[in-house]
Protein backbone atom coordinates (compact mmCIF):
# COMPACT_ATOMS: atom_id res chain seq x y z
CA UNK A 1 0.00 0.00 0.00
CA UNK A 2 2.65 2.45 -1.05
CA UNK A 3 0.52 5.36 -2.27
CA UNK A 4 -2.30 8.13 -0.69
CA UNK A 5 -3.28 11.12 -1.72
CA UNK A 6 -4.77 14.02 -0.65
CA UNK A 7 -5.64 16.96 -2.01
CA UNK A 8 -6.95 20.68 -0.55
CA UNK A 9 -7.66 23.91 -1.31
CA UNK A 10 -5.68 26.43 0.04
CA UNK A 11 -6.47 30.00 0.60
CA UNK A 12 -4.41 32.94 2.39
CA UNK A 13 -7.61 34.54 3.65
CA UNK A 14 -8.46 31.41 6.24
CA UNK A 15 -8.59 33.24 9.00
CA UNK A 16 -8.08 36.86 7.41
CA UNK A 17 -11.52 37.23 6.28
CA UNK A 18 -13.58 34.44 7.81
CA UNK A 19 -17.35 33.21 6.66
CA UNK A 20 -19.35 32.71 9.37
CA UNK A 21 -18.07 30.61 11.97
CA UNK A 22 -20.36 27.45 11.50
CA UNK A 23 -18.18 27.44 7.76
CA UNK A 24 -15.05 28.24 9.65
CA UNK A 25 -15.74 24.77 11.69
CA UNK A 26 -17.40 22.39 9.27
CA UNK A 27 -14.39 23.49 6.63
CA UNK A 28 -11.73 23.12 9.43
CA UNK A 29 -13.45 19.71 10.34
CA UNK A 30 -12.86 18.71 7.01
CA UNK A 31 -9.39 19.56 7.13
CA UNK A 32 -8.86 17.86 10.43
CA UNK A 33 -10.14 14.45 8.64
CA UNK A 34 -8.15 14.55 5.89
CA UNK A 35 -4.90 15.44 8.48
CA UNK A 36 -6.00 12.75 10.70
CA UNK A 37 -5.85 10.40 7.22
CA UNK A 38 -2.10 11.65 6.56
CA UNK A 39 -1.24 11.32 10.11
CA UNK A 40 -2.66 7.76 9.93
CA UNK A 41 -0.96 6.81 6.64
CA UNK A 42 2.21 7.63 8.22
CA UNK A 43 4.27 8.71 5.24
CA UNK A 44 7.55 8.60 5.28
CA UNK A 45 7.79 11.07 2.39
CA UNK A 46 5.43 13.28 0.76
CA UNK A 47 5.59 14.66 -2.53
CA UNK A 48 3.27 17.87 -3.04
CA UNK A 49 2.21 19.57 -5.88
CA UNK A 50 1.80 23.51 -5.47
CA UNK A 51 1.55 26.33 -7.21
CA UNK A 52 3.41 29.57 -6.98
CA UNK A 53 2.09 33.10 -6.45
CA UNK A 54 4.70 35.17 -7.73
CA UNK A 55 6.93 34.83 -4.46
CA UNK A 56 9.28 31.98 -5.56
CA UNK A 57 8.85 31.78 -9.36
CA UNK A 58 9.40 35.01 -11.12
CA UNK A 59 9.71 35.93 -14.67
CA UNK A 60 13.33 36.11 -14.43
CA UNK A 61 13.09 32.46 -15.59
CA UNK A 62 9.53 30.47 -15.30
CA UNK A 63 9.49 27.05 -15.70
CA UNK A 64 6.30 24.97 -16.19
CA UNK A 65 7.58 22.44 -13.87
CA UNK A 66 10.31 22.64 -10.93
CA UNK A 67 11.41 19.66 -8.56
CA UNK A 68 12.22 21.66 -5.20
CA UNK A 69 15.66 19.41 -3.96
CA UNK A 70 15.77 21.85 -0.82
CA UNK A 71 12.90 24.65 -0.05
CA UNK A 72 12.36 27.39 2.12
CA UNK A 73 9.06 29.10 2.67
CA UNK A 74 9.06 32.56 2.05
CA UNK A 75 6.58 32.80 5.26
CA UNK A 76 3.98 34.51 3.75
CA UNK A 77 0.54 35.49 5.49
CA UNK A 78 1.73 34.73 8.35
CA UNK A 79 2.75 31.34 7.98
CA UNK A 80 6.07 29.87 9.48
CA UNK A 81 9.45 30.89 7.04
CA UNK A 82 12.47 28.73 6.79
CA UNK A 83 13.90 25.46 5.91
CA UNK A 84 11.52 22.74 4.48
CA UNK A 85 12.70 19.19 5.32
CA UNK A 86 13.41 18.09 1.78
CA UNK A 87 14.41 14.61 0.66
CA UNK A 88 17.56 15.51 -1.32
CA UNK A 89 17.90 11.85 -2.98
CA UNK A 90 14.17 11.44 -3.59
CA UNK A 91 14.24 15.33 -5.16
CA UNK A 92 16.66 14.16 -7.98
CA UNK A 93 14.78 10.57 -8.28
CA UNK A 94 11.72 11.72 -9.26
CA UNK A 95 13.55 14.71 -11.51
CA UNK A 96 15.31 11.82 -12.97
CA UNK A 97 12.18 9.86 -14.11
CA UNK A 98 9.88 12.66 -15.09
CA UNK A 99 13.11 13.70 -17.49
CA UNK A 100 13.34 10.46 -18.87
CA UNK A 101 9.57 10.31 -19.62
CA UNK A 102 10.16 13.63 -21.51
CA UNK A 103 8.74 15.84 -18.78
CA UNK A 104 11.47 18.62 -19.25
CA UNK A 105 11.03 19.59 -15.50
CA UNK A 106 13.92 22.04 -13.88
CA UNK A 107 15.50 21.30 -10.82
CA UNK A 108 15.98 23.86 -8.09
CA UNK A 109 18.77 23.45 -4.95
CA UNK A 110 17.03 26.32 -3.58
CA UNK A 111 13.45 26.49 -3.88
CA UNK A 112 11.34 29.23 -2.72
CA UNK A 113 7.65 27.97 -1.81
CA UNK A 114 4.83 30.28 -0.24
CA UNK A 115 1.36 29.29 0.81
CA UNK A 116 0.55 27.25 -2.47
CA UNK A 117 2.56 24.80 -0.63
CA UNK A 118 3.25 25.11 3.02
CA UNK A 119 -0.68 25.83 4.15
CA UNK A 120 -2.05 22.85 2.84
CA UNK A 121 1.24 20.81 4.55
CA UNK A 122 0.31 23.01 7.40
CA UNK A 123 -3.48 21.85 7.12
CA UNK A 124 -2.18 17.78 7.32
CA UNK A 125 0.76 17.80 9.56
CA UNK A 126 0.28 21.10 11.94
CA UNK A 127 4.18 22.58 11.90
CA UNK A 128 6.54 22.30 9.98
CA UNK A 129 8.60 20.27 12.70
CA UNK A 130 5.82 17.77 12.51
CA UNK A 131 6.65 16.96 8.47
CA UNK A 132 8.27 13.72 7.12
CA UNK A 133 10.95 14.47 4.73
CA UNK A 134 8.81 16.16 1.65
CA UNK A 135 9.42 16.76 -1.88
CA UNK A 136 8.04 20.05 -3.11
CA UNK A 137 6.93 20.63 -6.68
CA UNK A 138 5.97 23.58 -8.30
CA UNK A 139 3.57 23.53 -10.90
CA UNK A 140 2.89 26.53 -12.82
CA UNK A 141 -0.50 27.49 -12.33
CA UNK A 142 -0.58 31.62 -12.87
CA UNK A 143 2.33 32.64 -15.11
CA UNK A 144 1.07 32.50 -18.80
CA UNK A 145 2.02 31.19 -21.28
CA UNK A 146 0.82 27.74 -19.70
CA UNK A 147 1.25 24.64 -21.19
CA UNK A 148 -1.39 22.30 -21.70
CA UNK A 149 -3.09 20.84 -18.51
CA UNK A 150 -2.39 17.24 -19.67
CA UNK A 151 1.33 17.75 -18.66
CA UNK A 152 0.29 17.99 -15.00
CA UNK A 153 -0.97 13.99 -15.77
CA UNK A 154 2.52 13.22 -17.27
CA UNK A 155 4.24 14.47 -14.15
CA UNK A 156 2.54 12.84 -11.63
CA UNK A 157 2.32 9.82 -13.31
CA UNK A 158 5.97 10.34 -13.51
CA UNK A 159 5.60 10.63 -9.58
CA UNK A 160 4.27 7.88 -9.36
CA UNK A 161 6.13 5.48 -11.18
CA UNK A 162 9.57 7.35 -9.21
CA UNK A 163 7.56 6.22 -6.07
CA UNK A 164 5.09 3.89 -6.58
CA UNK A 165 7.33 0.73 -5.29
CA UNK A 166 6.31 -1.29 -1.98
CA UNK A 167 9.42 0.05 0.13
CA UNK A 168 8.04 3.25 1.28
CA UNK A 169 4.94 5.07 2.11
CA UNK A 170 4.31 7.92 -0.07
CA UNK A 171 1.57 10.69 0.32
CA UNK A 172 1.04 12.47 -2.54
CA UNK A 173 -0.26 15.54 -1.87
CA UNK A 174 -2.45 18.66 -4.62
CA UNK A 175 -2.78 21.84 -3.13
CA UNK A 176 -5.12 24.45 -5.25
CA UNK A 177 -8.30 25.66 -5.37
CA UNK A 178 -11.31 24.67 -8.05
CA UNK A 179 -12.94 27.69 -9.25
CA UNK A 180 -11.68 31.11 -8.37
CA UNK A 181 -10.02 33.92 -9.48
CA UNK A 182 -8.80 36.44 -6.55
CA UNK A 183 -6.52 39.29 -7.75
CA UNK A 184 -3.03 37.81 -8.75
CA UNK A 185 -1.36 40.47 -11.22
CA UNK A 186 -1.33 38.97 -14.64
CA UNK A 187 1.78 40.08 -16.72
CA UNK A 188 -0.04 40.57 -20.26
CA UNK A 189 -2.52 43.76 -18.14
CA UNK A 190 0.36 44.66 -15.51
CA UNK A 191 1.42 48.48 -15.40
CA UNK A 192 5.78 48.88 -15.37
CA UNK A 193 5.86 48.83 -11.73
CA UNK A 194 3.71 45.44 -11.51
CA UNK A 195 5.96 43.95 -14.26
CA UNK A 196 9.11 44.51 -12.18
CA UNK A 197 7.76 42.79 -9.34
CA UNK A 198 6.44 39.92 -11.13
CA UNK A 199 10.35 39.62 -13.65
CA UNK A 200 12.93 40.20 -10.62
CA UNK A 201 13.60 38.75 -7.63
CA UNK A 202 14.44 40.64 -4.79
CA UNK A 203 13.89 40.71 -0.85
CA UNK A 204 10.41 41.51 0.31
CA UNK A 205 9.96 43.75 3.32
CA UNK A 206 7.38 43.44 5.91
CA UNK A 207 5.34 46.60 5.08
CA UNK A 208 5.33 45.77 1.73
CA UNK A 209 4.14 42.25 2.33
CA UNK A 210 1.54 43.44 4.84
CA UNK A 211 0.52 45.96 2.41
CA UNK A 212 -0.37 42.91 -0.38
CA UNK A 213 -2.02 40.61 1.92
CA UNK A 214 -4.75 43.29 3.33
CA UNK A 215 -5.03 44.44 -0.39
CA UNK A 216 -6.09 40.53 -0.96
CA UNK A 217 -8.18 40.49 1.92
CA UNK A 218 -9.99 43.74 1.19
CA UNK A 219 -10.65 42.35 -1.78
CA UNK A 220 -12.19 39.02 -0.88
CA UNK A 221 -14.77 41.10 1.81
CA UNK A 222 -15.88 43.16 -1.60
CA UNK A 223 -16.19 39.65 -3.09
CA UNK A 224 -18.61 38.41 -0.33
CA UNK A 225 -20.25 41.77 0.32
CA UNK A 226 -21.68 41.50 -3.88
CA UNK A 227 -19.47 43.17 -5.35
CA UNK A 228 -19.43 41.98 -9.34
CA UNK A 229 -15.71 42.90 -9.85
CA UNK A 230 -14.58 39.61 -9.57
CA UNK A 231 -15.44 36.45 -11.06
CA UNK A 232 -18.10 34.11 -9.31
CA UNK A 233 -17.17 30.52 -8.02
CA UNK A 234 -18.62 27.88 -10.23
CA UNK A 235 -19.81 24.94 -7.96
CA UNK A 236 -20.88 23.19 -11.52
CA UNK A 237 -17.49 23.03 -12.80
CA UNK A 238 -15.75 21.69 -9.39
CA UNK A 239 -18.76 19.37 -9.75
CA UNK A 240 -17.15 18.18 -12.67
CA UNK A 241 -13.40 18.48 -11.80
CA UNK A 242 -14.34 16.50 -8.64
CA UNK A 243 -16.23 14.13 -10.11
CA UNK A 244 -13.59 13.28 -12.98
CA UNK A 245 -10.36 13.04 -10.49
CA UNK A 246 -12.97 10.37 -8.27
CA UNK A 247 -13.76 8.61 -11.10
CA UNK A 248 -10.30 8.18 -12.46
CA UNK A 249 -11.55 9.97 -15.98
CA UNK A 250 -8.66 12.91 -15.63
CA UNK A 251 -8.95 13.43 -19.59
CA UNK A 252 -12.40 14.44 -19.31
CA UNK A 253 -10.77 17.80 -17.77
CA UNK A 254 -6.81 17.68 -18.72
CA UNK A 255 -7.80 17.45 -22.21
CA UNK A 256 -9.71 20.22 -22.33
CA UNK A 257 -8.33 23.98 -23.48
CA UNK A 258 -6.03 26.24 -20.96
CA UNK A 259 -9.47 28.98 -21.68
CA UNK A 260 -11.88 26.59 -20.90
CA UNK A 261 -10.71 26.63 -17.25
CA UNK A 262 -10.62 30.16 -17.26
CA UNK A 263 -13.80 30.47 -18.88
CA UNK A 264 -15.40 27.96 -16.40
CA UNK A 265 -13.39 28.81 -13.18
CA UNK A 266 -11.88 31.73 -12.99
CA UNK A 267 -7.66 31.94 -13.55
CA UNK A 268 -6.99 30.71 -10.65
CA UNK A 269 -8.79 27.14 -11.57
CA UNK A 270 -5.45 26.41 -13.46
CA UNK A 271 -4.08 25.15 -9.76
CA UNK A 272 -6.57 22.18 -10.40
CA UNK A 273 -3.25 21.38 -12.17
CA UNK A 274 -1.81 19.95 -9.02
CA UNK A 275 -4.61 17.82 -8.39
CA UNK A 276 -4.26 16.22 -11.85
CA UNK A 277 -0.81 15.53 -11.24
CA UNK A 278 -1.48 14.00 -7.77
CA UNK A 279 -4.53 11.55 -8.40
CA UNK A 280 -2.22 10.81 -11.85
CA UNK A 281 0.54 9.72 -9.46
CA UNK A 282 -2.05 7.58 -7.63
CA UNK A 283 -3.21 6.44 -10.51
CA UNK A 284 -0.39 4.52 -11.20
CA UNK A 285 -0.99 2.43 -8.71
CA UNK A 286 -4.44 0.83 -10.36
CA UNK A 287 -7.72 1.66 -9.63
CA UNK A 288 -8.30 3.65 -6.62
CA UNK A 289 -11.50 5.71 -4.94
CA UNK A 290 -12.04 8.42 -2.89
CA UNK A 291 -11.96 7.81 0.77
CA UNK A 292 -13.25 11.51 1.58
CA UNK A 293 -14.97 14.43 -0.75
CA UNK A 294 -15.79 17.73 0.96
CA UNK A 295 -16.91 21.17 -0.89
CA UNK A 296 -18.29 24.02 -0.19
CA UNK A 297 -17.84 27.53 -2.16
CA UNK A 298 -16.47 29.87 -0.16
CA UNK A 299 -16.44 33.56 -1.10
CA UNK A 300 -15.07 35.06 1.56
CA UNK A 301 -11.77 33.21 1.27
CA UNK A 302 -12.52 33.26 -2.68
CA UNK A 303 -12.45 29.56 -3.34
CA UNK A 304 -14.14 26.75 -4.44
CA UNK A 305 -13.12 24.93 -1.15
CA UNK A 306 -12.76 21.23 -1.32
CA UNK A 307 -11.04 18.69 0.83
CA UNK A 308 -10.49 15.01 -0.83
CA UNK A 309 -8.37 11.69 0.04
CA UNK A 310 -7.68 8.64 -1.79
CA UNK A 311 -6.29 5.52 -1.92
CA UNK A 312 -5.95 2.33 -4.47
CA UNK A 313 -8.71 0.29 -4.97
CA UNK A 314 -8.64 -2.46 -2.10
CA UNK A 315 -6.55 -0.10 0.54
CA UNK A 316 -9.42 1.38 1.62
CA UNK A 317 -9.16 0.05 5.28
CA UNK A 318 -5.29 -0.28 5.05
CA UNK A 319 -5.21 3.20 4.68
CA UNK A 320 -5.19 3.23 8.94
CA UNK A 321 -2.39 1.50 10.06
O1 LIG B 1 -0.29 38.93 -2.74
C1 LIG B 1 -0.32 39.05 -3.97
O2 LIG B 1 0.49 39.71 -4.60
C2 LIG B 1 -1.32 38.32 -4.82
C3 LIG B 1 -2.44 37.73 -4.06
C4 LIG B 1 -2.30 36.26 -3.84
O3 LIG B 1 -1.22 35.73 -3.80
C5 LIG B 1 -3.53 35.54 -3.69
C6 LIG B 1 -3.50 34.21 -3.61
C7 LIG B 1 -4.68 33.45 -3.53
C8 LIG B 1 -4.65 32.08 -3.58
O4 LIG B 1 -3.54 31.42 -3.39
C9 LIG B 1 -5.75 31.24 -3.91
O5 LIG B 1 -6.91 31.65 -3.71
O6 LIG B 1 -5.49 30.15 -4.41
FE1 LIG C 1 -3.41 29.80 -4.81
Amino acid sequence: MPLALCATSHSPLLGRNDPPAEVRREVEAALARAGGFARDFDPELVVVFGPDHYNGFLYEVMPPFCVGAAATSVGDYGLPAGPLPVDRDAAHRLAREALASGVDVAVSEDMRVDHGFVQTLLFLFGSVEELPPVVPVFVNCVAEPLGPAVRARLLGEAAGRAFGGPERRVLVVGSGGLSHDPPVPRLAEAPPEVAERLTRRREVGPGERAEREARTAAAAAAFAAGSTDYRELNPEFDALVLDALASGDLAAIDSRPNEWFVREGGHSAHEVRTWIAAYAALSTQGAYEVVESYYRPVKEWFAGFAVTTAVSRGHKDGARR
